[in-house]
């Protein structure tokens, strides 16, 4: 376990040493009624190429915000965020972020949700390639039966699963996904988790995501990132997870769950985790 965010963190499974995103002492200052609101102060943080990544902390303390800072959505009042070395300034492809509540366009299908994104992301490809990316991706996510189906017609789980189609179809850089399994119910949240973790196994994407479930983030992440209470949060800790998941074919992402549910250290790092948020970094209203 890491205790500092600025000591070298041991990657169970380096990519590649070459930092890719890259969060520099960045801070965030929100001007209210009430005056100058100091969210976050001084955070930085390095993410490596294919690396999956939790952020956790209580509510309020600026998870989003930091997200929507690499999103590009929000600019931080000091400091930078860097992606491959290029200061992010605005929105772009090479990002793309899922939130809690699909953020689907209801008048559309499943497909166009995606085939919309892709046209607009890839507006010199055919229109043969791009039906085939949206294929491709509808099918990643197990939804090609539901293609034709509008939002109404499809479960929170399913709209989920086409907000996902839909960001990895434009071939992001980095996958942003702000609490995405929030809502749903805990066996459909299981599912997804595990469709995800597969997805990101065979095609090595880069993961920076919001959770408010310790066991989800040790199920999925490499590192959590846990963060301390506002007003000037920053980061508290940084957890290295140590479980190797199985290549594809060696074991299920439900037999792996099956299996680090087994390991005594599953539930010395879920303690560890839970004593920063409920003890030492205690939500006091
Ligand atoms: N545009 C804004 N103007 C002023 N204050 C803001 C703005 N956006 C967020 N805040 C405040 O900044 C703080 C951090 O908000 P943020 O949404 O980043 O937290 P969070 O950790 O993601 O919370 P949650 O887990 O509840 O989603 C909160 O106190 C929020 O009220």
């Amino acid at each position: 376990m890491q205790t500092s965010n600025s000591s070298k963190i041991q990657l169970k499974e380096p990519i590649t040493r070459e930092p890719f995103l890259v969060i520099d002492r960045v801070s965030k200052v929100y001007p209210t009624p009430n005056g100058l609101y100091p969210v976050l102060e001084d955070v930085s943080f390095t993410v490596y190429e294919g690396e999956f990544v939790c952020v956790i902390g209580h509510s309020g303390c600026g998870k989003s915000t930091l997200l929507n800072m690499v999103s590009g959505f929000n600019q931080p009042s000091d400091g930078e965020v860097r992606l491959r070395g290029n200061v992010i300034t605005k929105p772009g492809p090479d990002r793309m972020m899922v939130f809690q509540n699909y953020a689907l366009l209801p008048w559309k299908t499943a497909y166009e949700n995606v085939y919309l994104a892709v046209k607009t992301a890839f507006p010199n490809k055919s229109k043969a390639e791009k039906h085939a990316i949206v294929e491709e991706h509808l099918a990643m996510v197990g939804l090609s039966e539901a293609a034709h189906k509008r939002p109404h017609q499809l479960s929170g789980g399913m709209k989920q699963r086409v907000a996902i189609a839909r960001a990895l179809a434009i071939r992001p850089e980095i996958l942003i996904l702000d609490e995405p399994f929030g809502a749903l119910d805990a066996i459909t949240k299981e599912e997804l988790q595990e469709e995800l973790l597969a997805i990101w196994r065979e095609h090595k994407i880069t993961v920076l995501m919001i959770t408010h479930d310790i066991d989800e983030a040790l199920f999925l992440a490499d590192r959590l990132v846990m963060m301390t209470n506002g007003p000037a949060a920053n980061i508290g800790e940084v957890m290295n997870i140590p479980f190797s998941r199985p290549s594809v074919g060696e074991a299920t992402p439900a037999e792996y769950r099956a299996q680090i549910m087994e390991d005594p250290q599953y539930y010395e790092l879920r303690n560890h985790a839970l004593d920063f948020l409920f003890r030492r970094f205690a939500h006091v209203e």
